[in-house]
């Protein structure tokens, strides 16, 4: 019986992730459903460096296979932010629609054709063994002029990705999980956990 333990308290990104990741574990476990108070304090400089906080918090704590997920929203506009701050871009406690609603805000004068960004996903596992690994995914887009559509969570409503005339919060959950940055994170991830765990299937 494999188990996974997803650091994350997000539950829309933990929807996201169950997913994503395919069959290489019998049991997903969240924080949710585990520990809802620990707090891990996000304050490295990269996604990479809270993925992997994230990461080795929780393995250290119960030493189970581990995943963390840390994203955000680079606008070239704004020189990438809000980036790594993406979940406290408008304060600690700020729902969603109230960091939208500052980040349209901060966009309120920029024209349609400069309103590029990239959402980056960085996954940080740390299987069994305690060994760790690291990918990246990023999905280009653009920044709408107002929120539109229901699905997904956080900034969804205002991403456009690139080829598209909706926002990720327009499209249904399998579309969003064939393009999105955590998609292609996940497509790095995944040929890696077949080489973990499907070792002797390899070798032919
Ligand atoms: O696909 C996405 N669609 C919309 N918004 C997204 C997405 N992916 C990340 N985001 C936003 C949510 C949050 O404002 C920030 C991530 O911050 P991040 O610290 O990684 O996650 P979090 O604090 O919500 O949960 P946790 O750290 O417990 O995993 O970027
Ligand atoms: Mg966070």
């Amino acid at each position: 019986m494999r188990k996974l333990l997803v650091a994350t308290k997000n539950r829309g990104k933990a929807k996201e992730i169950k997913e994503l990741i395919g069959d290489f574990f019998d049991i997903i476990l969240t924080l949710s459903d585990f520990d809802e108070n620990i707090n891990i304090i996000e304050d490295g400089k990269t996604f990479e460096e809270n993925a992997l906080k994230k990461s080795k918090t929780i393995y250290s704590l119960y030493k189970l296979p581990t995943l963390a997920d840390d994203s955000g929203l680079e606008v070239d506009a704004l020189d990438g932010r809000p980036g790594v701050y993406s979940a406290r871009y408008a304060g600690d406690n700020a729902t969603d629609e109230e960091k939208i609603k500052k980040l349209l805000e901060e966009l309120k004068n920029i024209p349609e054709e400069k309103r590029g960004a990239q959402f980056v996903c960085v996954l940080t596992f740390i299987d069994e063994n305690g060994r760790m690994y690291q990918t990246r995914g990023v999905c280009r887009g653009k920044i709408g002029f107002a929120p539109k559509g229901l699905n997904g969570f956080g900034y969804d409503p205002i991403f456009i990705p690139e080829g598209y005339n909706a926002t990720f919060a327009e499209l249904e959950s399998d579309e969003k999980n064939r393009i999105s940055h955590r998609a292609r994170a996940f497509e790095k991830l995944k040929k890696i956990l077949g080489e973990i765990y499907n070792e002797d299937t390899c070798d032919k």
